[in-house]
């Protein structure tokens, strides 16, 4: 497999804190890694950095390169709405948009310049049967998105990134939000996913870090202490820290 993200030596500071010390890390394409780490180690800046949305926080300072598709995303040129349209997000919270549930998942397309409406009604369907939700929505196409339950909206979310056909999906604790059946529809989406995506996603659950993810890194305070397969992570890690972590010995 090749790898569709590579970091090297990644530092990132927010004013005179240093955030991520030395990250270096290659992603497979179309695998699932997970970040798992204690509140505040970093995860989620480092998740950010991989679609630039710590672009929008001011005072902040990066080194090191960040590559996806071998093109260096912070290097002169990026057109960063190219970049977030292939690298999407989800967020912990659902964030559908005051429109309806077509006009969710279209919207991408619309701002992206698409007018084919047989192609948007095409690529809306896709998307929405591809997040697990088209059965539930078919009918109520134009109702809100509002009036969805939070683990609709949550794949909602997900149809609407899916529908600029983005190469890799980062979520960011995408079902802490969620109940437990929603979860475990989020969980089985991402299985389904990862045929046709990479997806990086932070969690604070190990127990769904070791259900859906093919490797895992473990954070601590601003570093990578540990990244591998993830049955290695949480059957015999090798470093001290981690085993601490993953039994609950601190974190
Ligand atoms: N906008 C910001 N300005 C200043 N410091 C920040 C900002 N965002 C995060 N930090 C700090 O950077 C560190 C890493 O935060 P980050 O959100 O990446 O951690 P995390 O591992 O994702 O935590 P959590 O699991 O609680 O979401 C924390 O110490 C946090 O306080």
């Amino acid at each position: 497999m090749k790898n569709i993200i590579e970091t090297r030596d990644v530092n990132f500071w927010y004013g005179d804190f240093h955030a991520l010390k030395n990250i270096s890390m290659d992603i497979e394409e179309k695998s699932v890694v997970a970040f798992i780490g204690p509140s505040g180690c970093g995860k989620s800046t480092f998740l950010r950095l991989l679609n630039r949305m710590n672009d929008l926080i001011p005072d902040t300072r990066l080194t090191g390169s960040v590559q996806i598709n071998g093109q260096d995303i912070y290097g002169k040129g990026v057109n960063v709405d190219e970049l977030r349209k292939d690298v999407g997000m989800v967020f912990q919270r659902p964030n559908p948009f005051p429109k309806s549930i077509f006009e969710n998942v279209a919207y991408g397309l619309r701002v992206n310049g698409v007018t084919d409406t047989q192609f948007i009604r095409q690529r809306v369907e896709e998307s929405l049967r591809g997040a697990a939700l088209w059965d539930e929505v078919k009918d109520k196409l134009k109702e809100s998105a509002y009036a969805l339950s939070g683990g609709q909206q949550q794949r909602l979310c997900i149809a609407r990134a899916m529908a600029v056909s983005p190469s890799v999906l980062l979520m960011d604790e995408p079902a802490s939000a969620l109940d437990p059946i929603s979860t475990t529809k989020v969980e089985e989406l991402i299985h389904e996913l990862k045929h046709d995506y990479t997806i990086v996603i932070v969690t604070h659950n190990m127990q769904q870090a070791a259900r859906v993810s093919d490797k895992t890194a473990f954070f601590y305070m601003g570093q990578m202490v540990e990244y591998g397969d993830t049955k290695t992570i949480f059957i015999s890690p090798k470093k001290e820290q981690t085993q601490n972590y993953i039994t609950g010995r601190f974190g």
